[in-house]
């Protein structure tokens, strides 16, 4: 039996095409679509199935908050594979329905986001309506009776619900991309590869000046390379915030694993989401020289002269 995997359904999302890059082999009835980023989420919860794919971040609109909630407050899952995809949209309609036809146009709020420049230009007349996926609302102008005149979808949602496509790439940034991670029960985590990612949430213990500096002070020192920080609220009042990190490197490296420690002690509490092989590493990340006292060979230094001075065998 092969492993099932739930994802932002229905068939023909961006998320569709994350996931069957992450799996490139998996048999259509292994694909399991659910019609909400929080549906994702409780089906691996519930052990239906192995993992579940969701988008995270997008180049253009940012984070994901149905994804980032689930991260900070739901039951803790982790992520162990992550895939950026180009993402570029196709306005589609029933067939013979023009340009100036279109009254009600629907999509995804992020979808919407990302072409909001070509519709105001072009549809500037039309309603917008957000729906849970790109392909949900492909799925829905398809639909006999459709509420919809045209979806912005993938190009894949259009030849899955038989829509004709009218205008191709009116995404306003054509370099776009999204990030998908996949998320799965806790457990064994992916072995270190070299190129990977740790993703965690950080809660203040209190509210001082310097507090956010201190913390990323204890990635500065020992060398980790941050690549992503957003701050979210925590839900319990206004000016109440977490924060959203990821650091280049394993929680197996040393420098890693001190980081995770540093903040530890000087946290209120720390959400541990991760260690898994980073997409597009070659790429992605600017490579950068190590500062005096933080490469590899440094951390297991020091750390053998610890065991020595901990034997007495150092005056
Ligand atoms: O609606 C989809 O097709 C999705 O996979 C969701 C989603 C998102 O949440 O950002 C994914 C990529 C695009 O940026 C637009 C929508």
């Amino acid at each position: 039996m092969p492993n099932r995997y739930a994802y932002l359904g229905p068939e023909g999302t961006f998320t569709e095409a994350a996931l069957r890059s992450l799996e490139p082999g998996a048999p259509a009835a292994s694909l399991v679509a659910c019609n909400g980023v929080d549906a994702v989420f409780a089906a691996v919860r519930a052990g239906e199935v192995e993992g579940g794919v969701v988008p995270l971040e997008n180049s253009v609109e940012g984070g994901v908050p149905a994804t980032i909630a689930e991260l900070i407050a739901g039951e803790p899952l982790l992520i162990d594979a992550e895939v950026a995809v180009p993402v570029q949209f196709t306005l589609f309609v029933r067939e013979g329905t023009g340009l100036s036809d279109i009254k009600r146009v629907a999509t995804h709020p992020h979808a919407l986001a990302q072409c909001r420049g070509w519709v105001a230009r072009h549809l500037g007349d039309a309603e917008t309506f957000t729906v849970s996926s790109t392909a949900a609302a492909a799925q829905a102008v398809a639909e006999p009776g459709a509420p919809y005149d045209a979806a912005i979808a993938a190009p894949i949602a259009g030849e899955r619900y038989g829509l004709t496509a009218l205008v191709e790439g009116i995404g306003d940034r054509p370099d776009a991309a999204t990030r998908f991670i996949r998320m799965v029960r806790p457990g064994p985590l992916p072995a270190p590869t070299g190129a990977d990612r740790t993703s965690l949430v950080a809660f203040l213990s209190d509210d001082h000046p310097g507090a956010l500096v201190e913390l990323l002070n204890q990635f500065a020192v020992r060398g980790v390379n941050l690549v992503r920080l957003e701050s979210r609220p925590t839900g319990d009042g206004l000016g109440r915030y977490c924060f959203c990190l990821d650091a280049v490197g394993h929680v197996a490296d040393a420098r890693v694993g001190e980081a995770l420690m540093g903040l530890r002690r000087i946290c209120k509490d720390v959400r541990f989401l991760g260690s898994y092989p980073r997409a597009g590493a070659d790429t992605e990340f600017t490579p950068f020289m190590p500062s005096r006292g933080t490469t590899n060979a440094d951390f297991h230094e020091a750390a053998l002269w610890l065991e020595r001075i901990r034997r007495g065998e150092i005056a």
